[in-house]
């Protein structure tokens, strides 16, 4: 497992793209019939994408975890964003579809992901923190998602935030859960932008359509700079960043966070004025 490392945000001004790239994108997670993860030292965020085609895939252990299983002292927040899946918890299936989002609590010991059709299959993105107390293992489908419309087209940033695992939500220790989807012709994600000191955060791109691209902001206010993300890439965000993104296309990401609370709300915003 690929470990990332905190970055100073002094130091974060003198990073050229190449560096920028290597410190904080995630690229490469999706690969058929794997499970592939990354250890930030942000919040100790796990982030990772499992792409069972025609096998049972196992969350497995890792030695950097020091524990006797994955979940032992941890908690996972689970979205599909493609084809049918199956999660099954300690011998229980769920049937987690697209945009549907499955919560797994702390001491659960077997955790396997699989495709409902090969052809079709189900690519599960996942996020992982550390977890006190045990909470119930809780599917919840999209449609029964909270649902917030923000921004407008006129301002190319119409789109609605879809919260699963928050405050008023799914219960979690720490895990803050949820999705975005850009209304067509609208391509500006978190804008006007923000920060949350309390909190680190990542972003995971999909539905970007073949050929187009995603321009993700992040730095402080007054010193951005931006990496290019493709489908099916992760990026994490430091709590001194602002993280927000224009596609070349209309797309949908996963938004997740871990830190000091719950309140999904409690960002402190940058006027666009101010953007440097
Ligand atoms: O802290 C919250 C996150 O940055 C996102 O939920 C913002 C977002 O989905 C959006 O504005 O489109
Ligand atoms: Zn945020």
């Amino acid at each position: 497992m690929r470990s990332i490392y905190s970055v100073h945000p002094e130091d974060f001004k003198s990073y050229q793209t190449q560096t920028i790239r290597e410190r904080f994108l995630l690229d490469g997670l999706a690969q058929p019939n794997q499970i592939n993860c990354a250890y930030t030292h942000y919040d100790r965020m796990i982030v990772g994408v499992a792409n069972p085609i025609d096998q049972q895939l196992e969350l497995e252990n890792h030695p950097n975890l020091r524990a006797e299983y994955f979940l032992q002292r941890r908690e996972i927040g689970i979205i599909n964003v493609a084809g049918d899946g199956l999660v099954i918890v300690d011998g229980q299936t769920y049937n987690v579809n697209k945009l549907d989002c499955l919560y797994i609590g702390k001491g659960v010991k077997s955790v396997t992901f699989a495709s409902a059709y090969s052809d079709n299959p189900a690519v599960f993105y996942l996020l992982s923190c550390p977890a006190h107390v045990t909470h119930s293992t809780t599917l919840l489908a999209n449609e029964d998602a909270i649902k917030v419309n923000a921004g407008g087209s006129s301002t190319a940033n119409k789109r609605v935030i879809n919260k699963y695992i928050h405050a008023d939500g799914i219960q979690s220790c720490q895990l803050v859960m949820g999705l975005t989807i850009l209304s067509e012709g609208s391509v500006w994600n978190t804008m006007p932008a923000h920060i949350h000191d309390r909190r680190m955060e990542a972003y995971f791109y999909f539905d970007v359509p073949d050929g187009q691209r995603i321009f993700h902001y992040m730095g402080q206010g007054d010193e951005t700079r931006h990496i290019i993300i493709a489908n099916y890439e992760a990026v994490v965000s430091p709590p001194w960043s602002i993280h927000s993104g224009s596609g070349t296309a209309s797309y949908s990401f996963i938004w997740g966070m871990a830190g000091e609370n719950l309140d999904y709300t409690d960002m402190d915003p940058v006027n666009i004025v101010d953007l440097k």
